[in-house]
Parts: structure tokens; C-alpha cells; sequence
């Protein structure tokens, strides 16, 4: 192994270990900390539930990861977070880089959230979605993690006791780049609005021992490698299987509601109730008896409700005790499904993927080809799953993973 990823959720280190493995290189994505070096691959990607942690414990499981991914021979260590840059003013972001920028001994890291497949930009230090900054986005109302400024350098500052500085796009663009990379200190947020600038970046940043950002600024590493014939060209597996499939939402995104509504158009499709069931009701065994009644059918079990909605719900109830309480139901619905021998997991949501995949303790899983830009198939011998991030995927997405899922022969 000598390409590290730590990941701050579950939807995103597929995401990263997809963007890696179509780029070529031999990917394992580990879901547990125990896992790592487990499995021969040259890029190792750990996911961690760390995003929405308390800032001592994301720190402490992100320094484990990074010992691990050492001790496996990495010789880079990639930090990924959201492309929303999901983090409060707290943290978690700033903390973790620090500490791993000191654990590495390294004084200079940089910052890179973009994805413009997916609409995330970064241009004079702002990000934007799509065509809106972030903080007017429906990240604004996000149920864990409100996005409310969108100079990323402001958002920074206060989650780090490093300095926070900036490199813009016509640096970025221009032979500049290495030498202002050269003499920045701390935390560096690059401008980057195409997949052409991140891999000029990801090309300058090929010696850093650290680097974080999004998932697509990985894309660029594996040529790094590949130029210095430390790896060969691997293909993506298919990683299909026959079989019906579950659906687990738990996410709020705009982009979650939509594709909800439209699966729950011709589909069989549950509302979870988290009123009821905040307030001791049934609503485990209820939503189960949907799904074993549905089973054959993919059917899909949902907590998604507008973000707006979502948000004031959680300030009405004990902060995050909604949220954990959805969390913990969606694991508990995929747990049963699994006992009855479902193989094959949908899950929206980063948090609640990472419920989901920790309940069910599928170990390494192998990398596969991208059903959505961010989402690629990932399997075990038994089990296949596919972990989209909130706001990623068209309309028509829930749709597409079903069948995606399915061997075409
Ligand atoms: N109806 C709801 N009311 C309150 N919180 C909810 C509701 N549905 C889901 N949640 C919680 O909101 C959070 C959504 O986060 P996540 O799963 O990461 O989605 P996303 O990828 O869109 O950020 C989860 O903790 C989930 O349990
Ligand atoms: O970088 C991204 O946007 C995703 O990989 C990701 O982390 C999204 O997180 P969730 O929206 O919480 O799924």
C-alpha cells in the first residue's frame, strides 16, 4: 500500500476510492480501522464515522488510521472530507489536519474541496454549489453540519490553530503554483473549478506527505505513482450480483427528497415516522414488516424529509438525538434485512451509511466501477453495496443503483 486515504464518512471514501480505482490503481476501501493491510492493494482507503464526532475522538480515530496506514507502507496520506466542506466552527476538519500534519512532521498542507462533476467549485476561496454559494445552498439547513459561510478561509480559521492561506486560480493556472505551494505555511485553500486544475494541483502535491481535501483531488495521485512505476493499471471489477435490493434513506439533501420521490413513484417505498419514533412507538417493527412484505420488490425505507424541515425537527428535539435515534433504526432495518439474506445495500446518506455499514460488518470491500460520479459498487464475497453521499446522483438515482446492481447477462 502506498497511497493512504482517511475518510470522514462512508459515502466518502467509496467516493475516493472510486475516482482511485478508475484511475488504475489496485483499491480496498476498509470499513474498520482493524481491516487495514488486511488486503493487498496499492491505495488504502479507511472510512471513518469522524465527521460529526466530538472534536478529541475524531483526532484520536484519525491519528490510529494514519499509524496503520504508515505501518502498511504508505508513503501519502490523503485527509478527505466533504466537498461541502461539512464541518462546524469546531471542527472537525481543521483539528484532524493539524494533527496529522503534525504526526507527519510537515508544516504545509493544502485544502481542496472541488468536485466540479458534482458541482463543487472553489474560486477565490469560496466554495460553490453549483451555481450558488455553498452557504445559500441547501447545506445551510444541513441536520448535523449548517453551512453558513462560504469563504472557506473564514469557515477554517477559527477549527485551527495553524495558518489558514490561499492560493488563487491564476496561480493555479500559471507556473506559480509550485513556488507559492513552496512557501506557504499551514492549512492552503487552492482554487480549483475544473478537473484539469485539480490535476495540476494533484501534480504539484505528488512529494507532499499530506493532503487533503475531496474526494476528486485524488484523482490526479495514481499518475504520480504511475510516473515513478510504482504501479501498473488495474481494471475495475464489476462487483454485480442477482438479487433483490434494500434502499436505506436517511439523508435530507435536496437531492436525496428528489430522488426519494421519485423511487416512491412507482416503487414500494416506507416512511419512517421519527415523531413516532422519538415518542416510543413501534416504528422498527412497522417499517420491517413493509420491507419483508416488499422484499422481492427493492423497496426502499426513508427518514428524508426537507432540509429545512429536517433541521428545525432536530433543534425541537434534543439536538442530535433524532438524528442518532434515524440512524440507529436504518442500521437495525438493514441488519434484519441482511439475516434474511438480502446481499445487496442502496444507502443515501453519509451518516447513515456509516450506521449502516458498521452494523453490518462487511470487513475490506473491493472497488467498482461508478454508477454516479462519488459512487462506485463496492463488495465483499456475500455482499454488494452502493453508499451515496447526500447530494450526489440525478433524480433518477435510486432507480439506476437497482439496476446497476443487477448482472446485465
Ligand atoms: N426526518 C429526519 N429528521 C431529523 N433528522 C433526520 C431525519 N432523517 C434523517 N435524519 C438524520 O440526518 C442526518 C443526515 O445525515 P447523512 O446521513 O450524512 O445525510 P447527508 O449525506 O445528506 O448529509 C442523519 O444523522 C440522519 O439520521
Ligand atoms: O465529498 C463529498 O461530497 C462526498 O464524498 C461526501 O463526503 C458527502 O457526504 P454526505 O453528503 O454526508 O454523504
Amino acid at each position: 500500500m502506498i497511497l493512504g486515504c482517511i475518510a470522514d464518512d462512508f459515502t466518502g471514501a467509496g467516493d475516493i476510492a472510486g475516482l482511485i480505482a478508475a484511475e488504475g490503481m489496485r483499491t480496498s476501501l476498509f470499513t474498520s480501522v482493524d481491516d487495514i493491510g488486511s488486503r493487498s492493494c496499492e491505495a488504502g482507503v479507511v472510512a471513518l464515522k469522524t465527521r460529526s464526532l466530538p472534536v478529541e475522538v475524531a483526532v484520536q480515530q484519525s491519528l490510529a488510521a494514519l499509524e496503520l496506514l504508515l505501518q502498511a507502507g504508505c508513503s501519502q496520506i490523503v485527509f478527505k472530507y466533504c466537498s461541502t466542506f461539512d464541518s462546524t466552527p469546531r471542527g472537525n476538519i481543521g483539528p484532524v489536519a493539524e494533527a496529522l500534519a503534525a504526526r507527519l512532521g510537515v508544516e504545509t498542507a493544502i485544502v481542496c474541496p472541488s468536485f466540479p462533476a458534482n458541482g463543487r467549485t472553489v474560486y477565490q476561496g469560496n466554495l460553490f454549489v453549483g451555481d450558488v454559494p455553498l452557504a445559500e445552498s441547501g447545506m445551510r439547513d444541513h441536520p448535523l453540519t449548517p453551512m453558513t459561510d462560504s469563504d472557506l478561509r473564514r469557515w477554517l480559521a477559527p477549527q485551527t490553530s495553524l495558518a489558514v492561506a490561499h492560493i488563487p486560480l491564476q496561480r493555479v493556472r500559471s507556473a506559480g503554483l509550485a513556488d507559492d505551494l513552496a512557501m506557504a505555511r499551514g492549512l492552503v485553500v487552492v482554487d480549483a473549478v475544473s478537473d484539469q486544475d485539480l490535476r495540476i494541483i494533484a501534480r504539484a502535491v505528488a512529494d507532499a506527505p499530506l493532503v487533503t481535501g475531496g474526494s476528486a483531488i485524488g484523482m490526479g495521485l495514481p499518475a504520480n505513482f504511475r510516473a515513478r512505476g510504482q504501479i501498473g493499471d488495474t481494471p475495475v471489477p464489476a462487483l454485480s450480483r442477482h438479487g433483490p435490493t434494500l434502499i436505506l434513506s436517511g439523508s435530507c439533501s435536496v437531492a436525496s427528497n428528489a430522488q426519494v420521490a421519485a423511487y416512491r413513484a412507482s416503487r414500494p417505498a416506507i416512511a419512517v415516522d421519527v415523531e413516532r419514533l422519538l415518542h416510543g412507538y413501534p416504528v422498527l417493527e412497522e417499517v420491517d414488516e413493509f420491507l419483508v412484505r416488499n422484499a422481492a420488490d427493492s423497496p426502499l425505507a426513508y427518514s428524508t424529509a426537507p432540509p429545512e424541515l429536517s433541521r428545525t425537527f432536530i433543534e425541537a428535539n434534543g439536538g442530535n438525538r433524532a438524528a442518532l435515534a434515524v440512524e440507529e433504526l436504518l442500521a437495525e432495518l438493514a441488519t434484519r434485512a441482511a439475516a434474511r439474506g438480502i446481499a445487496k445495500f442502496v444507502v443515501a446518506g453519509g451518516e447513515t451509511s456509516g450506521g449502516v455499514v458498521e452494523a453490518l460488518q462487511p470487513g475490506p470491500l473491493q472497488v467498482g466501477r461508478m454508477i454516479a460520479p462519488g459512487v462506485p459498487l463496492l463488495a465483499n464475497e456475500t455482499q454488494t453495496f452502493a453508499l451515496k453521499s447526500g447530494n450526489f446522483g440525478s433524480e433518477n438515482f435510486l432507480h439506476e443503483a437497482v439496476a446497476a446492481m443487477e448482472p446485465t447477462t
